[in-house]
Formats: structure tokens, sequence, C-alpha cells
């Protein structure tokens, strides 16, 4: 693992201790946004409209950011619109690499390049920063449109309406004050709040992150008992975007990074919730917990040394859920 400075490769980790042991994620830098008519979006500079076969997405089926990418580009039927490359599940010192020799990584088949790290000098050659996925690429610019997963799924929820992308829209204008609203603490405290909690390299950041995670499971799993998606009965992105880490928890989380307070499949709103979210048509294909298990058990050699990757649990995400009880 490493990062780029001024497009020069440094071998080395998160630098936990000169924050007295919290793992802070560093924001994103790539910022751009594809819209219909190639306007700027929100942040960044324009030149970047929706168009057919223009963009491709390079992802790990491990990373639950890039899985929100995928599953946007899977549930809005872009997957003819937007091509995909996955990297090799293992990041090790080279960072993300585009090795083909584990099932369903495909090499760069865009640019043909090695490394993941490649792909962001390519488009910056003074990159400085993580090189993190999932990346959404312009192949007619050669350059990078964005980094950020939060904002590439709401380019891919919107702006392909007029070249041919479907499914429903899961940013509705009456509801994103309230998606905006329960995103927030499930970023800060579930979905970055596992990472939080693993990557906590002393004893009191570790307890603090455990707390503020376990506490908002317990708030979620009571929501959940009370309706049926995170905001009312409308299936949203504030759905997809728990989804991602739910469904890494019991395989990964639970044990590599200490989140052992109680497994999803103990919560009966949470653990049913997540099975029916599985179950929506297309998703199930998404989910690699080959990669993910490889990635993680792999990637990290100062929390699981000899890179074992444990054959358990048994989990299946297929059986009936009660959901439609709402
Ligand atoms: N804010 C970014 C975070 C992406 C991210 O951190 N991805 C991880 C993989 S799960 C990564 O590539 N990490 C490489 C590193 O930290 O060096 C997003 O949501 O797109």
């Amino acid at each position: 693992m490493g990062l780029l400075i001024d497009g020069e490769w440094h071998d080395k980790g998160y630098d936990t201790e000169s924050k007295g042991g919290q793992f802070e994620r560093e924001p994103t830098t790539l910022r751009n946004w594809i819209t219909p008519d190639g306007s700027a979006g929100p942040t960044g500079e324009d030149g970047f409209p929706a168009q057919r076969g223009r963009y491709h997405l390079y992802v790990s089926y491990a990373c639950p950011w890039a899985h929100r990418a995928i599953i946007f580009r899977k549930l809005k039927g872009l997957e003819d619109i937007i091509s995909m490359d996955v990297v090799h599940p293992h990041m090790g010192k080279d960072g993300w690499t585009f090795d083909a020799d584990f099932e369903s990584a495909t090499g760069d088949r865009v640019n043909g390049l090695s490394m993941l790290r490649e792909v962001y000098t390519k488009a910056v050659p003074d990159f400085t920063g993580r090189v993190t996925t999932p990346v959404l690429w312009d192949k007619e610019r050669e350059t990078i449109v964005s980094n950020e997963s939060s904002e590439i799924i709401r380019m891919l929820n919107s702006a392909f309406d007029q070249h041919g992308a479907e499914g429903p829209d899961f940013y509705p204008d009456e509801l994103q004050d309230e998606i905006d609203a329960i995103n927030e603490p499930i970023y800060h405290r579930v979905n970055n709040g596992v990472y939080r909690t693993g990557f906590a390299s002393r004893q009191g950041p570790y307890e603090k992150a455990f707390r503020s995670l376990f506490d908002l499971l317990d708030g979620l799993e009571e929501r959940l008992g009370k309706q049926r998606y995170l905001v009312g009965d409308t299936l949203t992105e504030a759905d997809w975007r728990l989804f991602v880490t739910l469904v890494r928890f019991d395989a990964v989380y639970y044990v590599h990074f200490k989140c052992n307070e109680r497994l999803i499949g103990e919560y009966p709103n949470l653990s049913n919730y997540l099975r029916e979210l599985y179950q929506v048509p297309g998703i199930a294909e998404t989910v690699h917990l080959d990669h993910i298990k490889h990635h993680y058990y792999t990637s990290h050699p100062w929390l699981n040394p000899q890179g074992i990757v444990p054959l358990g649990p048994k989990l299946d995400f297929t059986t009936p859920h009660d959901r439609d009880r709402f």
C-alpha cells in the first residue's frame, strides 16, 4: 500500500500515530462531474457530457466505495453505456494492480496499464494523494473525471437519462434532504466507521469508533423495525450506501476490523433488510465475497501478518426475508 507524491510512488501505509491512533480518511480530490450537457457540476470543470461508450469505471470488487458505483451501473442499466475493469483484490506494495490472475479480475482493457497508479499519473502526472477505487475515466479526454464514489453514483443516477439509462431515481428531489440527513451519520459511523474501528492503532480511538458504530447500528435496527427502507417506503441511494458495508460485515469487519459486538446476522431487522437488498435483481452478481475476503485479509499485514484468509463464515443472503410486512 502506498501513495503518490508529486507523481512519485511511496510505499507508505496510513499514518495513524500522528493522529493519536485514529484513522482519518483523506478527502478525494478529483471531483469533476458528467452532466447531461457537459456543463460544470457542483465541483470541478466542465467538458464531461454524458455520452454512450465514452466513460469507463475502474473498480475493485472488494471495495465498498467502488461497490456503490458497480451497483448504480447495474441498476441504472448502464452496462452497455459505461465500460468497466476490475483490479486484482490484493493491494500490496504497488497498491492496486491490473494483474488478472484472480477470478473476475479483468486487467486494464482501456489503457493497457499494469497498475492503477499509472491511471492517476496518466491523468495528472504530478498527482499527490492515495490511489483509490473507484475511478471514473474519460476515454476521449484521457483523464479522470472523478474518484469520489458518493458523486459518481449521483452522476450515474441522473446524467445518462437521455442515453438509455433506466431504473428508478434513487435520489428524487422530494427526498434529497432526508437522504442527505441519514447519509451523513451512516458515512461517518458505519461506512467509514468500520475503517475507523479497524485501523485505529490505539485502544482509546478503537473503543470510541466501536461504540459509535454499534450505537448507530442499534438505531438503524430500530428504524428498520418501523419502516421498510432508511427513508420511508422508497428504496434510495441511502440504502445502497449502507448495503455495501452490511454485506461485508460478518465476513470481514466483525473479525478483521474487530467490529465484534454483534454480527449483522444477529440483528433481525438489519439482516432481513440486507437479504432484501441482496435479492434485488442484478445485485447478487455485484457481490464477490472471494474478492472481498482476499483483499482485506491479505492487504493489511499489520492486522493479519500471515495473510491467512478465513474459510468461514457460511453466509446465505438468498434465504427468504420478511420485509414485505411493511
Ligand atoms: N472517498 C473515496 C474513498 C475510496 C477508497 O478509499 N477506496 C479504497 C479501497 S476500499 C482504496 O482504494 N484505498 C487505497 C488506499 O487507501 O491507499 C470514495 O468514496 O470514492
